[in-house]
């Protein structure tokens, strides 16, 4: 049975249900998969001007700096500047919601963007490494219209961009099958998500850490619901090593993914526990065929994003 909760973010202003609108597609990273054009329907709300993040992730003196933007929820109006190297104890997780009967309040929280209207949903895929996150996101965007930002993919093409202040360390963390510190991912997810000018995120690979999946609910926006996909450590060595003859990955090799398990146990884990906790979590088993999990999937996501209900 799905197990359903409310979100803390109450939506605001100007909100027109059930207004059809196609999501406008424009891929500015090559990360974003499978973008296609799809007809949805989806919450709209007009965003003022003055909610743009001034972040840049092209910049070279990179600051994650929040404050100038305005967000609908009171709760989420007291931002701080954050600098890129600064890494804050995250906050105890909140106590757990409790479960809500009836449909899901499918609008969340806006991000930035200038004069657009748009309105944000967002879901969140976690799993081990291997497990088969991208395959079934692809599956999710065909079908379901999400725009698919996979923050691994995010942080390659940021390790190889020319210029990047950032690229060895990048390199070196995914090596060791460690995380990169949250400010440059959360920069590189929200500008992505900005620039896509889209409305429904499938976000791929995060949140890793508990830091991370607190400053993004805080800054960007609180996850609607998060597909868990639970696989045997040794189904994913399978399926790494396998890809690992073609990915040209860095941390597709034993070494790496070895200690990417040990990261995952330790540190991504309890972060599907957090939203565990919120009844957030849809926890798919994964060792069957791509097929037969999407199946799976897609009758969670029938159920979950059935806008009439
Ligand atoms: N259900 C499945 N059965 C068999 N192979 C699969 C299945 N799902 C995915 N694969 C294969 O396993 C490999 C890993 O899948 P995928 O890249 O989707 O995983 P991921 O969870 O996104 O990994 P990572 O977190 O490392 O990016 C790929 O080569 C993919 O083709
Ligand atoms: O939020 C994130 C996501 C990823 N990383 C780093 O990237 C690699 C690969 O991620 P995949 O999702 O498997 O493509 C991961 O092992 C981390 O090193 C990250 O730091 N933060």
């Amino acid at each position: 049975m799905l197990r359903t909760c409310a979100t803390r973010i109450k939506p605001l202003a100007k909100i027109h249900f059930s207004a059809t609108c196609s999501i406008p597609i424009t891929a500015t990273t090559t990360t974003t998969k499978t973008l296609l054009r799809k007809k949805c329907t989806l919450f709209e709300a007009r965003i003022p001007a003055s909610s743009r993040s001034t972040f840049d992730v092209n910049s070279t003196t990179n600051t994650i700096n929040t404050t100038k933007r305005t967000f609908f929820s009171t709760s989420l109006k007291r931002r701080a500047v954050a600098g890129v190297t600064e890494e804050k104890t995250p906050p105890p997780p909140p106590p757990p919601k409790s479960s809500r009967k009836g449909p899901h309040p499918l609008a969340l929280l806006a991000v930035a963007s200038v004069g657009v209207s748009f309105y944000l949903v967002l879901v969140r895929t976690r799993g081990g490494p291997g497990s088969g996150k991208g395959t079934q996101s692809e599956n999710l965007v065909k079908d379901f219209g999400f725009i698919h930002l996979s923050a691994g993919d995010l942080l390659r093409i940021e390790k190889e961009r020319p210029g990047s202040k950032y690229g060895d360390l990048i390199d070196r963390l995914m090596k060791a099958g460690e995380i990169v510190p949250m400010e440059i991912t959360i920069a590189l997810l929200e500008q992505a998500m900005r620039e896509s000018g889209g409305k429904r995120f499938l976000i791929d690979g995060f949140p890793r850490k508990m830091d991370q999946a607190m400053k993004f609910e805080e800054d960007v926006v609180e996850a609607h619901s998060i597909l868990y996909f639970d696989c045997p450590e040794e189904v994913m060595l399978e399926r790494l090593l396998n890809r690992g003859k073609t990915s040209g990955r860095v941390d597709d090799n034993i070494d790496s993914i070895r200690k990417r398990f040990i990261t995952f146990k330790q540190q991504s884990y309890p972060v599907v526990e957090y939203y565990q906790r919120q009844g957030k979590v849809h926890s798919i088993s994964c060792v069957d065929s791509p097929e037969l999990v999407y199946q799976k999937v897609k009758k969670i996501f029938n159920e979950e994003f059935n806008e009439n209900k």
